[in-house]
This record gives structure tokens, C-alpha cells and sequence, in this order.
């Protein structure tokens, strides 16, 4: 296969990750143990033979002792979870699979293991070329997950497909496995250029599914290619002119080469897919995916998929479209939408004490994979460069990096085997990181959409475990009915007082004497509060209830800086440039937690 590409990693960089990826399920999680599930069920409480963290110093010193003791008592990840033996699991995914119409063609049973997004068919059983068969056998993989088992057969035979399932369930496959057949069934070189174009919200999930696509291609001689923000346009541009048969693309980057590089053939284009098509539809994308779709060749495939699906994936079906396609949703019917190995929680903290907890936990979890969501790039940076200061090291990626910046920290947080990732929602979506264990979400989500996301970056796979924290301050409770409307089940985790390390007046001083820390901080309360307003779910996440004595507190301040926040005009034009999720296209409601336009809606599609 031919890569056309040069702003990718190398093929040892990505065999390293892929080796990593294949070991997920198997590799231990230090929480899963008997001991310590109490200590998973409340993280912040701690145990008496734990460290005492409320001797704690603003230096971050970690009794290592401690942390030793919590590795003995590691057992494995899967401890309580397999279910082969007895017919259960066998049982239960036999039942989901039945539920499909496309159940007509008898297929090979195979027992699968726990989560519950195994199918129980094999790839063998579709009507792959060789190629495809032997590039996913070197992929480790024998059946498929239920999306694929239930997207696949339909995009082969040539319909549009509209897919939706849970996070981590292998819908990259799902589109990409039909897509290199498509490919490869017309024969298509270089000299036909484009044959099927995915796109994605994301720099780093371009890179991502270009991975996969690389994997798949590896036995057949379609060229590959990825075009992103951030990237040399003229390095993408000559690439584009030898001819990338399937081409990975962010919206923006896509729109200005079909717009501006001459010798790109998309004339023609046989499939458009769409990754996290609700997303796509969000932020600044819309006005740029109607000119996209206006530019592509209209006798094509259309596939959108994500793991939520809002109004706005309506809107884009009938904007993309051309005939009615099958809709695929393989988690109908279930209690919750959540994956079954993840553990999830919130814990009510004061404002004040927002960052002493975030502090103390992430002491807590030095040996753990951790990511902790923040609402802004500004309050990732501060926080950044003040856990560093006091010794807890950590990565950060955002949108206001440069793109190098962004790509490495992506690869290194990928490849570590513990460490802390602070970040915007940049990396909310379709980011395949092995082994999480836990996913903070120290801001709020803007809705619960953007949870599931988040939280959906751990326990990705067939068995995988991991965990979930959500801060709530008191005034933010109410989130906690939309997450249960939306069939997210949290737990209650508490906090002990007593446990959190007694830092807040040395942070104060450092704060108040460093002058980048000081300045970093001040900028990071504004975008919290401007952040805050700009909010979609008002009625919950009202700027004017807020205590901004106690939010100062969080960002180390013994008194509100004095910021520039003119909260009504930057609000605005925050929202304007950010999401469209305001006003009458959200109506957030409990009985509707997505903000669906409206339930009578007639559906775009039939199901499937
Ligand atoms: N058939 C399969 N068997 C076992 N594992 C699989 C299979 N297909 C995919 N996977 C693995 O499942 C994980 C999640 O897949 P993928 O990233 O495609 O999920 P996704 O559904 O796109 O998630 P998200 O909604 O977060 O984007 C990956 O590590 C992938 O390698």
C-alpha cells in the first residue's frame, strides 16, 4: 500500500501503539481489585492504611511507600467481569443480536466476552476480499463488534448507512472495512484520485482513524492520505495530486483544498463518510459542511456515525443524503448508554475547594492514567504549569497549541502507561487511548452528550474497565436528573475533609508571587466565568449564581482579580464563535437531556 502522507507517525510509532492497543483488555487495572473497588466506589475518601493526605505539601511530595503498597495489591482487570463459562454472556448477546432484521443469515456462534459490544459473527462470514481478511487478522481481531456486525453488510451492498453506538465499540471499522472494499471492488488508482473521503471533527482523530485506514490498506495498493488544520497545506496539496484514493479529513482543511488545490480529482468521489456527525454539525463546521456537500459529486454513498445522535444529525441527513438511508442503532433499548465496564461517579464539591480535591485525588492516582476535561484552554495551561510547579507532572493538549505541539503530547499520552492528560474537549471524541483508568471531568460538560463522550475515552473495547469522576459544585446538582434522563447511571462519591491536603494558602502565596502563574491564573478565571456563561444548559449553569470569592479560591486567589469580563458581549461572541447549541435549536429539557429540536420530528431514515 502507499501512504501518501508525511504528516503522520511512522509505521513504528503507530506498531507500537497498535501493540499497546491489543494488550488493553488484559492489562491490569490497580482499581479493580476487592480491596479496592471500596476505594473505587469513593476515590476521595481514602482508607486508613493510605497515605495521610491531609499532611500534604504544596511541593506535591508522593509517600512512595504508599503507592508501592497499592500496587501489591493489584490483581486483574477482568476479575469478576468474564462470563464464558456459564452461558450468560453467550445468551445475552445471541438476544441483542436477534433483535437485528439482518439475523436471517445463519452465522458461526462464538462465545464473546463481558461488555456486551461483541457480536457473536466472525469477519470470515462477510464477503471480504483477502487482503482486508489478512489486514485484520493482523489486527487481532476474529468477530465483530455489533455495529460492524449490523453496518457493514448494508454499506457493502451499496446503501447509505446512518449508524449510532456507544463509545469504544469499533465503529471505526465499521466504516473504514467497507470503504477500502469499495476501494478496492472498482479498482481505483492513484490516477482515479479520490474514492471515498472520511471526515471528523478533530486533528488527532484524523490522525487516528488514518492509522487504522493504514492498517487496513496494508495488503492492498489504494492510496491513503490525511489532510488537517495545522498541517503544511502544500505538503497535503502535493500529496492530494498524485492521487489519495481514501483521504482522512477535518472540515475546514477539506473545504479549502476542494476549494483551492487544482489538481484534486473528487470528480469521482463513491463515498462520503462522516465521523461524530452530531459534532460535525456543531461549532463553526455547518456553514463549511453545506459547501462541502455542495461541491462533492451527488451520486454517492453517505454514512454518518457517532455514539450520540441529536437533532443536528437529522439536519445533516437531510442535508447530505441522497436517499433514505438505513439507520443503525445498536444500543435501542438499553438502560443505560454508558459502557458496561465503567464505573461512574460525581462528587459535590464548594467552589472554594474545586482544586485542593482535583489536588488531592490526582496525588492519590500518581500510578493511574488519568484525563481531566476542563471548559477552557486558558484554565488548561494554568492548571498545567501550577501542577507542575508543585510537582505533579502532567500533559496538556488544547486547541490553541500548535499542531506539533498537540500531535506529540497525543502520541506520548497514548503510548504511557500511567500519567495525567489535561485537556480540553478537544480530545473528547473518538480518541482511542489505551488503558485509561479514569476520566475527570473537572469542569462541566456543556450537555450530557459531551459526558458520554468524555467519559466514553475509558472502557473503550470488548471487557475493558475504567473509571469516571464528575465535579459538581452545589449550585450544579440539577445536571445530575439530564444525565439520568439521558440513561447515565452515576454514583455518589464522597470526600473526606479531613483527607484533603492543607495546601490553599501555600498556593495562594505562589500564585500570588509568580508573576507567569499569577497571569496564567487571572486568565484562566476569566474563560472559566465567560466559559460558564456561555453555557447551554442555563437554567443549571447560571454564571450570576455564582460565588466568585470561592471560584477565585479554586484558582488560588485569596480575592477575585480584577479581569476584564463584560459577561454579556465576550459571552456572546464566545458562543457565536464556539457552539450553536443556543436558544430555540437545544430546548433542553429532563424528558429530553439532548436537546433534541423536537420529538415529533419524523425520522430521515427507516431502521434497520
Ligand atoms: N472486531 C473487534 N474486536 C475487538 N476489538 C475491536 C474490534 N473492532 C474494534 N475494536 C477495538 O475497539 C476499540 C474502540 O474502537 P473505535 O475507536 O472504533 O470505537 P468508536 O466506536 O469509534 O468509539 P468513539 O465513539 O469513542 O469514537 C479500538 O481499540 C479497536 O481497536
Amino acid at each position: 500500500m502507499a501512504v501518501l502522507d508525511e504528516n503522520v507517525p511512522s509505521s513504528s510509532e503507530v506498531e507500537a501503539m497498535n501493540k499497546r492497543r491489543k494488550r488493553k483488555t488484559p492489562k491490569k487495572n490497580p482499581l479493580s481489585t476487592a480491596t479496592e473497588e471500596s476505594e473505587l466506589q469513593n476515590p476521595m475518601k481514602g482508607d486508613e492504611e493510605e497515605e495521610e493526605e491531609g499532611e500534604g505539601d504544596a511541593e506535591g511530595n508522593v509517600p512512595e511507600e504508599n503507592m508501592k503498597n497499592k500496587k501489591r495489591k493489584t490483581k486483574t482487570k477482568k476479575e469478576g467481569h468474564e462470563d464464558t463459562g456459564d452461558g450468560k454472556v453467550e445468551e445475552a448477546v445471541e438476544g441483542q443480536v436477534e433483535k437485528g432484521e439482518e439475523k436471517k443469515n445463519q452465522k458461526k456462534k462464538v462465545k464473546t466476552g463481558g461488555s456486551g459490544i461483541m457480536s457473536t459473527v466472525s469477519f470470515d462470514s462477510l464477503e471480504l476480499s483477502e487482503n482486508t481478511l489478512r489486514a485484520i487478522k493482523d489486527m487481532g481481531f476474529e468477530h465483530m463488534t455489533q455495529i460492524q456486525d449490523r453496518a457493514i453488510p448494508p454499506f457493502l451492498a451499496g446503501k447509505d448507512v446512518l449508524g449510532a453506538a456507544r463509545t469504544g465499540s469499533g465503529k471505526t471499522l465499521a466504516f473504514l472495512i467497507p470503504a477500502v472494499e469499495l476501494l478496492q471492488r472498482i479498482s481505483f488508482t492513484p490516477y482515479n484520485g479520490t474514492g471515498v473521503i472520511v471526515i471528523c471533527p478533530t486533528r488527532e482523530l484524523a490522525i487516528q482513524i488514518h492509522e487504522v485506514a493504514n492498517e487496513l490498506l496494508k495488503y492492498h495498493s489504494q492510496t491513503l492520505g490525511i489532510v488537517t488544520g495545522g498541517s503544511s497545506r502544500q505538503a497535503e496539496a502535493n500529496h492530494i495530486t498524485r492521487g489519495v484514493n481514501l483521504l482522512i479529513a477535518t472540515p475546514g482543511r477539506l473545504l479549502d483544498h476542494l476549494q483551492h488545490t487544482k489538481n484534486f480529482v473528487f470528480k469521482n468521489l463513491k463515498c462520503l463518510i462522516i465521523d461524530e456527525a452530531d459534532r460535525i454539525l456543531e461549532t463553526n463546521f455547518e456553514e463549511e459542511m453545506k459547501q462541502i456537500i455542495k461541491l462533492l459529486p451527488k451520486n454517492r454513498q453517505t454514512a454518518l456515525f457517532s455514539a450520540t445522535q441529536t437533532q443536528k444529525v437529522e439536519d445533516l441527513v437531510r442535508l447530505s443524503f441522497q436517499s433514505t438511508p438505513v439507520y443503525i442503532d445498536v444500543d435501542d433499548g438499553r438502560t443505560k448508554v454508558t459502557n458496561e465496564g465503567l464505573q461512574q461517579g460525581y462528587c459535590v464539591v464548594p467552589s472554594a475547594k474545586r482544586f485542593i480535591v482535583l489536588y488531592s485525588f490526582l496525588k492519590r492516582s500518581l500510578s493511574k492514567k488519568v484525563m481531566v476535561f476542563f471548559s477552557s484552554c486558558n484554565s488548561v495551561t494554568f492548571h498545567a504549569d501550577l501542577l507542575r510547579h508543585i510537582k505533579i507532572d502532567c500533559m496538556d493538549i488544547h486547541g490553541k497549541q500548535k499542531q506539533q505541539k498537540r500531535t506529540s503530547t497525543f502520541f506520548a499520552f497514548n503510548k504511557a502507561e500511567k500519567g495525567i492528560l489535561l485537556c480540553t474537549d478537544v480530545a473528547a471524541r473518538g480518541l482511542d487511548i489505551p488503558a485509561v483508568d479514569w476520566i475527570v471531568q473537572y469542569d462541566p460538560p456543556d450537555e450530557p452528550k459531551e459526558y458520554i463522550h468524555r467519559v466514553g475515552r475509558t472502557a473503550r473495547g470488548e471487557g475493558s474497565k475504567g473509571n469516571a469522576l464528575l465535579f459538581l459544585i452545589p449550585e450544579e446538582l440539577q445536571f445530575l436528573r439530564y444525565l439520568k434522563a439521558a440513561k447515565v447511571p452515576v454514583k455518589e462519591y464522597e470526600f473526606s475533609d479531613k483527607r484533603l491536603a492543607n495546601v490553599q494558602s501555600h498556593l495562594e502565596k505562589l500564585v500570588g508571587s509568580n508573576y507567569h502563574l499569577n497571569k496564567a491564573a487571572k486568565d484562566a478565571y476569566r474563560t472559566y466565568l465567560l466559559a460558564y456563561n456561555s453555557h447551554s444548559m442555563k437554567d443549571i449553569f447560571n454564571v450570576h449564581r455564582l460565588d466568585l470569592q470561592a471560584i477565585a479560591a479554586s484558582f488560588c486567589f485569596s480575592n477575585p482579580p480584577k479581569v476584564n469580563l463584560n459577561i454579556d458581549s465576550s459571552a456572546s461572541k464566545l458562543r457565536k464563535k464556539t457552539r450553536k447549541v443556543e436558544g430555540s435549536r437545544n430546548r433542553f429539557s429532563e424528558s429530553n437531556p439532548y436537546g433534541k429540536k423536537n420529538a415529533e420530528d419524523e425520522r430521515q431514515f427507516v431502521r434497520y
